[in-house]
């Protein structure tokens, strides 16, 4: 266990430049180590560009600058080879459409399979066998040795976006970086897979990033909240300080246009993971 005061997670300064302006203007954000971070904002705001740029994912020509600092390292700086380290092993990600993240014609455990072989090439075929089939059980896949073999379709929305958790956490990263994990889900499987995360993040102290235009879905997993405005983080608090006296003017208006936030964590979401 880390005694570090440091986070694991700090960004200072960050800017990104696709063409002439910034679509992101010098944000700077934390996370702990166990904590989640909810990043709020509309549609073009820059929430997935500073996702990808943390995962170093954008185009080569866009302009990235200011200090990516991950458990003490600077990512900005990191060779792409020492990246790819990082990549889906200490910091992993979730999207919000799993069909198009998935390979539809590849059985779900190969494709589990293929981001442990990534990080752990000596481990033999049945250790990743035993990896992959934990995977599958922690993120409450039913009959993970009966439908290892099966393919995306036959699964259903809900199901494949465990499938995506069960391949970002099957290597037991540090941080988690969630995209709108569950715009394409209706309400209940939404609730399902946020309790999932809620609980995952428990059993392994994990980090997270979630990114969400909808305020009300990030009250229910965020331990605090920056909100996102043209590339600037206008706000950022706890989530029940936020909500409770939000400051800035955008994010009093965010919160009119979510009625339904849950704020109460001691209460327990409707439907169990
Ligand atoms: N690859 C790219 N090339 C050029 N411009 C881009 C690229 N990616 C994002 N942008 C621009 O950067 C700005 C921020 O986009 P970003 O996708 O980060 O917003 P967002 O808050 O995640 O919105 P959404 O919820 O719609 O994904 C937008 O103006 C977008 O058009």
């Amino acid at each position: 266990m880390s005694t570090s005061i440091q986070p694991l997670l700090a960004v200072q300064n960050l800017s990104i430049a696709f063409g002439e302006r910034p679509a992101v203007d010098r944000i700077s954000f934390s996370i702990n180590e166990g904590e989640t971070l909810g990043l709020v904002g509309e549609s073009g705001s820059g929430k997935s560009a500073t996702s990808l740029a943390l995962l170093r994912l954008l185009p080569p020509s866009t302009r990235v600058t200011g200090y990516l600092g991950f458990a003490g390292e600077d990512l900005v700086a990191l060779s792409e080879r020492a990246m790819r380290r990082h990549r889906g092993r200490n910091m992993a990600m979730i999207f919000q459409e799993p069909m198009t993240a998935l390979n539809p014609v590849m059985p779900i455990g190969a494709q589990i399979a293929e981001a442990v072989e990534a990080h752990h090439p000596s481990l033999s075929r049945r250790e990743v066998r035993e990896r992959v089939l934990e995977s599958m059980h922690e993120v409450a896949l039913p009959e993970p040795e009966r439908r290892i073999r099966d393919y995306p379709h036959q699964f259903s929305g809900g199901q494949r976006q465990r499938i995506l958790i069960a391949m970002a956490i099957v290597n037991r990263p540090r941080l988690l970086i969630a995209d709108e994990p569950t715009t394409a889900l209706d309400v209940t499987v939404q609730a399902q897979i946020l309790a999932l995360l809620n609980r995952l993040r428990r059993t392994h102290n994990l980090s997270m990033l979630f990114i969400s235009h909808d305020l009300a879905v990030v009250s229910q997993v965020a331990d605090r909240v920056a909100v996102m405005q043209h590339g600037n983080i206008v706000e950022q608090a706890p989530v029940s300080q936020l909500f409770h006296s939000p400051q800035h003017p955008y994010t009093k208006r965010l919160l009119a246009s979510a009625p339904t936030m849950r704020t109460d964590r001691t209460q327990p979401l409707a439907t169990l993971a």
